[in-house]
């Protein structure tokens, strides 16, 4: 009997070892081979197992710096091909990286391309959100509820309240003199969504505090901000954790794509367990606080109201457009902060151009912050703009993949193959941007010397080479909420501090603040103006 029961655990040791090497190095060999055949697709030069091609971006995390350097440093040899086969880890997946391949792929997205259902990283902690899901009516239809409750007309009735908390964060940043950007401009957008979301009276449950279970085993009680951005870091190192890949049992069910994904939730071990123990912390808080709120007219209210969605798909709404919406917008803001204090003359231009549309220090700003006078302000704009070009938040999309074969510049893709947009090659390409690597706002103005220059040139970006917030029925549906936001904070801080990065990290070299970064820059600050 104990023989018995030996070989069948001897049997199942070695069944397993067959299945790792197969899934670790036959598989993703295979499926390398099988587009170097094809000379429009980028395949990395060499075959890493495991890691497959995350090495540039596992390297950058290890380094404790820049960000997404390596797509600048890559994209003049990127940019010849349509796509480029990457294995993240020992998963495939085929990005888009030409105008034509991502042309083709829209076209296809109208028939037989479409999300692909996501369960690693930031997509597993909201999966009954839109963005993990197919686009059936009913998606469309809560998209559509994003940009109805968030687009601009709707948003613009937000901006004393996003004054509001540009002031505080000031006052809170001049007093502390040497700051934590990052986690100011984090608590700023914060602060931005949770009104927006919750409605007013909220700030007493925000900053409520709430257990978190630490790595050593110890809990803290923090606020629920401080949990989003811990539990956001901790899905984002899962999935670089390679035990994500080669034994995803661990952290999701085997039967997750068979029954309804609500009953899914598996984790076997931490840190799987535990982030999502802390995950769901900050979920039944979310809850508590739309339930209990006075304000009924709050969009997370408005969610909440929907009676065809059940509770979880609101509350991973809620919680997935402050993930998508908060931490992007916040890390785009240090970024830009970043390029006019490398770049003092874009500070200046930008304080001139405000200054003229009445946009100065204290009550000013409050009363003549309008929709219309934003959008007279061309050079602020153009600032966002550049800063997103040079330091996209994100480096690629969500996922997509066809419901059957299908070909895209000539090439091959199965049925079920992980696609994505690789939306920072194109920002960087010589042949569509006079001088890439520079952070010049002028390039976005049609009416600039610039621009003219560029043109005269013969470098003209078309509309796909500007993909920060991606393309197609899926491209994000925040980008008004998001442009507005930055617009009013960048505005605002222009006019009221005069602020120095790190030395150090001034110095440096295609520094990057993208969603992963390690990167947390101190700025000192003191009010415009005054010595
Ligand atoms: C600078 C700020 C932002 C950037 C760079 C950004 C970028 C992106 C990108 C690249 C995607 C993936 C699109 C795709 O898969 O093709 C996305 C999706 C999404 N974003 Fe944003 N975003 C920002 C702000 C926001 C804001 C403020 C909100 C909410 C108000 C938001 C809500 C969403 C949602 C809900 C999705 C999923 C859409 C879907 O799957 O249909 N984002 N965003």
């Amino acid at each position: 009997m104990i023989y018995g029961l030996i070989r069948v655990f001897l049997a199942f040791c070695a069944a397993f070892v067959v299945y790792l090497i197969y899934f670790l190095i036959i598989r993703p060999y295979l499926w390398r081979r099988k587009y170097q055949a094809y000379s429009n697709v980028l395949v990395g030069k060499k075959f890493s197992p495991i890691i497959g091609d995350l090495s540039n971006e596992m390297q950058c995390i290890n380094d404790n710096k820049v960000h997404y350097s390596y797509y600048k440093e890559l994209a003049q040899e990127t940019k010849k091909y349509d796509l480029k086969a990457k294995l993240e880890g020992p998963e495939s997946c085929i990005s888009i990286i030409s105008s034509k391949a991502l042309k083709e792929f829209l076209n296809l997205q109208k028939t037989c391309v479409d999300r692909y259902y996501m369960r690693k990283g930031l997509a597993e902690m909201v999966i009954d959100s839109i963005a993990s899901r197919k686009s059936t009516p009913d998606i469309q239809q809560r998209r559509k509820n994003v940009t109805q409750y968030l687009g601009l007309n709707s948003a613009s009735k937000y901006i004393p309240h996003m004054i509001g908390c540009c002031e505080k964060i000031v006052q809170s940043m001049i007093e502390e003199k040497d700051s934590d950007i990052m986690h100011y401009m984090n608590e700023l957008t914060f602060n931005v969504f949770t009104e927006v979301l919750f409605g007013s009276g909220v700030e007493k449950l925000v900053t409520q505090l709430y257990p978190y279970q630490n790595a050593d085993g110890t809990t803290e009680d923090i606020t629920l901000r401080e949990i989003l951005i811990r539990v956001s870091k901790c899905y984002i190192d899962q999935y670089y954790n390679p035990l994500t890949f080669i034994a995803p049992f661990l952290s999701i069910s085997p039967f997750s794509s068979f029954i309804s994904p609500d009953s899914s939730y598996y984790k076997l071990v931490n840190p799987y367990r535990r982030d999502h123990n802390n995950l769901q912390v900050f979920k039944r808080a979310i809850k508590n606080i739309v339930q209990t709120s006075s304000d009924t007219n709050s969009v997370g209210r408005k969610f909440f109201d929907l009676p065809e969605l059940t509770e979880r798909q609101k509350i991973d709404d809620l919680v997935g457009i402050m993930i998508a919406g908060s931490e992007t917008t916040s890390h785009t803001l240090v970024s830009c902060l970043y390029f006019m204090s490398r770049h003092p003359e874009t500070l200046q231009k930008l304080r001139e151009e405000l200054n003229r549309e009445g946009l100065s220090k204290g009550e000013a700003f409050v009363e003549n912050c309008t929709l219309e006078t934003l959008q007279n302000c061309t050079y602020l704009s153009c600032i966002v703009k550049e800063t997103l070009r040079l330091d996209s938040a994100v480096a690629d999309t969500f996922d997509y993949e066809p419901s059957r074969d299908i070909t895209i510049c000539g090439v091959p893709i199965s049925k079920g193959q992980r696609i994505k947009i690789d939306l920072l090659t194109n920002h960087f390409d010589s042949d569509k941007w006079l001088d890439p690597e520079a952070f010049i706002p002028d390039r976005h103005d049609t009416e600039s010397e610039f621009f003219k220059e560029s043109k005269e040139a013969g470098k003209v970006a078309d509309v796909y080479a500007r993909r920060s917030f991606s393309h197609g029925n899926r491209n994000c549906p925040g980008q008004s909420f998001a442009l507005l936001e930055a617009r009013i904070v960048i505005a605002y801080l222009a006019t009221h501090i005069d602020y120095e990065f790190d030395l150090e990290v001034e110095n440096e070299q295609g520094v990057g603040f993208g969603l992963a970064t390690q990167f947390l820059p101190r700025i000192r600050a003191k009010m415009h103006g005054q010595n």
